[in-house]
């Protein structure tokens, strides 16, 4: 479904150029959902932007199911950290919600059917005529989170989305990314800081790497038939995965360090 190869992003800066991603290669499979952990500044936010389309890619290339993304793609919808930034103030948060719906040109009942049902699976259809403005951050996440929803997405992409949540929150909107990712058989790409929520989410987990900006490594670590079988994270098995992915984590950082030390010296 998604397949990101060679990919480089080389920032130009009044210091001096900074290159945030390096020969970046991964494959997505249609219906998978996959976490992507990383220290920060190692390149995640940058490698969301451009796989949404959003920023070009200095090497390299995506392409979302055999097609090149060379602008933001139809069939893609995106929840960035900056929530309260990505809503419109002055429109109700229906509105908000049913805003690409529009560019979709779906009839207007439709759009009413789609907004109430994502609005409902956030929690937030007693809200629906608010303005942004007037709900918690949090909840203006969850408003982001069913605008991405209602859009029936093939392919959604979530960066840091639930890092200003509460707990409680943050639980409740993980479990719905899961059945809603099952319901709709969206192919999910999740960035997260928070590795306990990558385990919980994820069938696979992306580790990169940094040194600081530039990335040497990624590691992928399957969880798809492990990750099925638990159901809370109380459990015996979640913390043997989460040891894992620690694991894989400092091999990964270890061997970047070593990769960047042997690249100084060139
Ligand atoms: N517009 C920009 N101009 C110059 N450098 C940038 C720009 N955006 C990001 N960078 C640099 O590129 C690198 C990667 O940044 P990016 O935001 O993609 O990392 P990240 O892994 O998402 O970080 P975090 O986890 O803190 O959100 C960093 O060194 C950052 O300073």
């Amino acid at each position: 479904m998604l397949d990101v190869t060679g990919l480089q992003k080389i920032y130009p800066g009044q210091h001096g150029e900074v290159e945030a991603l390096r020969d970046l290669t991964f494959h997505l499979g249609d219906g998978e959902l996959a976490c992507l952990v990383g220290p920060s500044g190692c390149g995640k936010t940058t490698l969301l932007k451009c796989i949404a389309g959003l920023m070009r890619p200095t090497g390299g290339t995506v392409e979302l199911a055999g097609t090149s993304v060379t602008g933001p793609p139809p069939d893609m919808a995106v929840v960035f950290q900056e929530y309260g930034r990505s809503l419109f103030p002055w429109l109700r948060v229906r509105q908000n919600v049913e805003l690409p719906l529009k560019e979709k040109r779906l009839p207007a009942k439709r759009r009413r059917e789609l907004s109430d049902e994502a609005l409902d699976a956030v929690g937030l259809l007693k809200s629906a005529e608010a303005y942004p403005w007037q709900l918690s951050g949090g909840m203006q996440q969850r408003v982001a989170i069913a605008r991405a929803i209602a859009y029936e997405p093939r392919v959604l992409l979530m960066d840091e989305p639930f890092a200003a949540v509460d707990a409680q929150t943050r639980a409740d909107l993980e479990d719905l990314i899961r059945t809603l990712w099952k319901r709709f058989s969206m192919t999910v790409l999740f960035v997260t800081h928070d590795i306990d929520e990558a385990v919980y989410l994820g069938q696979r987990v992306l580790v990169m790497s940094s040194s600081p900006t530039v990335i040497q490594d990624d590691v992928s670590i399957d969880l798809a038939g492990e990750r099925d079988q638990i159901s809370t994270r109380g459990e015996h098995r979640f913390a043997e995965l989460r040891t894992r992915i620690y694991a894989e984590i400092r091999n990964a950082s270890q061997s970047g360090t070593a990769q960047a030390q042997e690249a100084g010296k060139d």
